[in-house]
């Protein structure tokens, strides 16, 4: 469930009332997500008189509304390049979002399309592609935002769970913490970076067919190694949903994707496997810290960081073959 607050008629025609949008036809709650509560909005289109949809979002927890222009702008500046990024809607002083209740709000595009469940190669392509658009058109963006979730932030996390407490999980997964801390030591900082979205799972993609008709969530985005954003698509789409079976081909093709619009370096590819593990690190530590910060009576679903510490067995034991081209 993704909607924390409730907003009745009158909030939601006030709110939308600020924006040149015409007049609201109606609001529903949108189930899926976490992190904040989302509608999606139509209105009557106002003068032009053709209904229109957005996405509400209210930032509920987890964003620092300082942030919030650093993502909401990149939105504007990736869509304004053309990739397939919903534009943010400003309201009638220029603002990209405004507060209800003390919270902050902002109207997004609409973007149609729908997460893939099981993703084709021609699909992965296209993500692939995708991703290097956003990358090269972000090099221009001039906003600057570290990536919180590093490999300092891995050990640490893990850290304060505990082995013991991993343990509880599962058996497997206190070793992660020293995977962390070797792959902290070894972590690459010279490799070309820009803008990366950091989070783009199959349910941050849209995609009509295998266009993707839109890349959403940017609230992880921040200034770090692009071939790091391409190792979290490759973890995150290649694997069954246990981690336990890797797809070739499906990595094959994003890879392959990524490098007709972006070519990586050689360097690039010799530290994906690397950065892959890394990955695979980000996960399993976000995914055990909020194991216990949820508890098994939440109503939002745990997710299992085991499925990411099976990935990064895998990337333990690949060389990166698995990342170049097959021989023509
Ligand atoms: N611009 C958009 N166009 C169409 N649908 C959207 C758009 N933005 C969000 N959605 C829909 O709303 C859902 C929730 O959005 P989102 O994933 O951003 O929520 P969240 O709570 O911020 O995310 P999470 O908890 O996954 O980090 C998406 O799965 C998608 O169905
Ligand atoms: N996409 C992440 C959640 C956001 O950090 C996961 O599946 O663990």
């Amino acid at each position: 469930m993704a909607v924390y607050t409730n907003l009745g008629a009158e909030a939601l025609s006030e709110l939308t009332s600020h924006y040149d949008v015409g007049r609201l036809v109606s609001a529903k709650g949108i189930a899926e997500g976490v992190s904040n509560s989302n509608w999606l909005i139509e209105t009557d289109g106002g003068e032009k008189r053709a209904r229109r949809q957005f996405i509400l979002t209210m930032y509920e927890r987890r964003i620092d509304i300082a942030e919030l222009p650093y993502f909401l702008d990149l939105l504007d500046h990736l869509a304004a390049a053309g990739s397939p990024v919903p534009r943010t809607i400003h309201d009638r002083t220029g603002a990209t979002h405004r507060a209800i209740d003390g919270k902050a709000v902002a109207l997004i595009e609409f973007l149609p399309g729908i997460s893939p469940d099981k993703p084709t190669k021609e699909q992965l392509f296209a993500v692939g592609e995708a991703l290097a658009g956003i990358h090269l058109a972000a090099q221009s963006f001039p906003g600057h935002r570290e990536n919180r979730l590093g490999p300092s932030e891995w050990v640490e996390t893990l850290a304060r769970c505990g082995e013991d407490r991993l343990a509880e999980i599962n058996p497997d997964l206190p070793r992660t913490l020293d995977v962390a801390r070797q792959v902290k030591e070894e972590w690459p900082t010279d490799l070309p970076r820009s803008v990366i979205h950091s989070d783009l799972f199959p349910d941050n993609v849209l995609m009509v067919g295998d266009r993707v008709s839109g890349l959403i969530d940017f609230y992880f985005a921040c200034n770090d190694m692009m071939a790091y954003d391409l190792a979290v698509i490759h973890a995150a789409w290649c694997f069954d949903e246990s981690g336990n079976v890797f797809n070739k081909e499906l990595g094959r093709a994003l890879v392959a994707g990524y490098d007709s619009r972006r070519a990586l370096s050689d360097e690039e590819r010799r530290a994906l496997p690397l950065l892959a593990k890394g990955a695979c690190l980000r996960f399993v530590a976000s995914r055990a810290f909020d194991w216990f910060d949820t508890g098994a009576e939440a109503m939002v679903t745990r997710k299992d960081p085991m499925q990411f510490a099976r990935r990064l067995d895998f990337y333990e034991k690949a060389d990166n073959s698995l990342f170049t081209p097959p021989a023509a």
